[in-house]
């Protein structure tokens, strides 16, 4: 298959190199010349992903050209540039490509997901996707072995492509929750800065594994709401990657937060963050959308003003031990 992978940062560059090796042949389209030299020169993408051989037939560029005649294009840059992407590249994309999204993040100004925002632009096109799940990418770009899970709306294309893209150590589930699939990725990473943050201030592991669990609940909460099943969020895409990404310090999103929790001002850390920790914007998001759907989310709420009300981690949490006692479950819709 021709595909097209726009966005060469670490998680663009790490599934670009699977599909090559499954012997697709894959064009990368990156943003700045030096990226796609290095790539198509060193075969290595230094800045994103050093010290891994990327594929002799990978083939990268920044001329938006590359895109006319892929018979599949994945989006992987980051949410909030999605849609200035878009409108740079509409003119050289079919209106009816197979497209992925692999993006795990809201639109601040729409509250509008990846998904939402290509049907936007593609409206009659019944083949769009959403790839999500627990991928850190330098283990996937290492061959470790990594299951995710492909989400859309018509079985049988979710199925060839499930099946065209799959390979031994980068399984691929399939799922037709595209809602639930693409909230579970976005939401998880503000409850991994809340992760970051206790494990930050030393809180210790019950403390971690309370976080890790009370915000499993409140995203399942919103995004019932918003349309989501609520088994999804016990899948790969939901509890998979809040594992993941609550635990392990490969994640930038968890790494923001040890900062902050650390005593680090989020201006410093911004300074130094050359990769995209999407919770910072998603925060944003989400505080509209839960006052919009009156969904309580005290953790997310909690990352919110810690980012943007300049609270101290101590603080919130001392507002957040002091909440009222309540029923562990409430009734909640399959
Ligand atoms: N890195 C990872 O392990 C994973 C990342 N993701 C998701 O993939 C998405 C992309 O993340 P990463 O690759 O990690 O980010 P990154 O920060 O490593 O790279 C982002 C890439 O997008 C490009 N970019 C940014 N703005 C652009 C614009 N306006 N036009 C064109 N290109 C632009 C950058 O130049 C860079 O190449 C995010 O939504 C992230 O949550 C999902 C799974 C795993
Ligand atoms: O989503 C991810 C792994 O599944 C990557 O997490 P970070 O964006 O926090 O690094």
């Amino acid at each position: 298959m021709k595909i097209a992978v726009v966005g060469a940062g670490s998680w663009g560059t790490a599934l670009a190199k699977v599909l090559s090796e499954k012997g697709h042949e894959v064009f990368l389209l990156a943003r700045r010349s030096e990226v796609a030299e290095a790539i198509n020169h060193r075969r290595e993408n230094p800045q994103y992903l050093p010290g891994i051989i990327l594929p002799a037939e990978l083939q990268a560029s920044v001329e938006p050209e590359v895109l006319r005649d892929r018979e599949l294009i994945l989006w992987v840059v980051p949410c909030q540039s999605l849609r200035g992407v878009l409108k740079s590249l509409r003119d050289y994309l079919g209106s009816d490509t197979p497209m992925i999204s692999a993006i795990k993040g809201i639109e601040i100004e729409s509250g509008k997901t990846p998904f939402e925002v290509l049907q936007e632009f593609f409206p009659e096109n019944r083949a769009l996707m959403v790839l999500s799940g627990p991928s850190f990418a330098l283990e996937v770009a290492n061959r470790l072995p990594t299951a995710v899970v492909l989400a859309g709306e018509d079985e049988k294309l979710v199925h060839s492509f499930q099946e065209a893209l799959s390979l031994p150590y980068f399984r691929i589930y399939r799922s037709l929750d595209v809602r639930g699939v693409e909230l579970c990725g976005a939401l998880k990473n503000i409850i991994a800065i809340a992760a970051g943050i206790s494990d930050g201030l030393g809180l210790g592991l019950n403390a971690r594994a309370a976080l890790i669990t009370r915000g499993l609940s409140e995203i399942i909460r919103l995004g019932v709401k918003l349309g989501a099943k609520s088994i999804t969020f016990s899948g790969l895409a939901g509890l998979g990657d809040l594992v993941l990404t609550c635990t392990g310090n490969l994640s930038r999103n968890y790494t923001v937060g040890f900062r902050l929790g650390k005593g680090e001002k989020l201006s410093e850390i911004l300074q130094d963050l050359h990769q995209v920790a999407e919770g910072l914007k998603t925060a944003l998001a989400v505080k509209k959308l839960s006052e919009k759907h009156q969904v309580e989310m005290p953790i997310s709420e909690a990352v919110y003003r810690i980012l943007y009300e300049e609270e101290s981690p101590a603080e919130v949490l001392r507002k957040l031990l002091s909440r009222p006692l309540k029923a562990e479950f409430e009734v909640l819709p399959l």
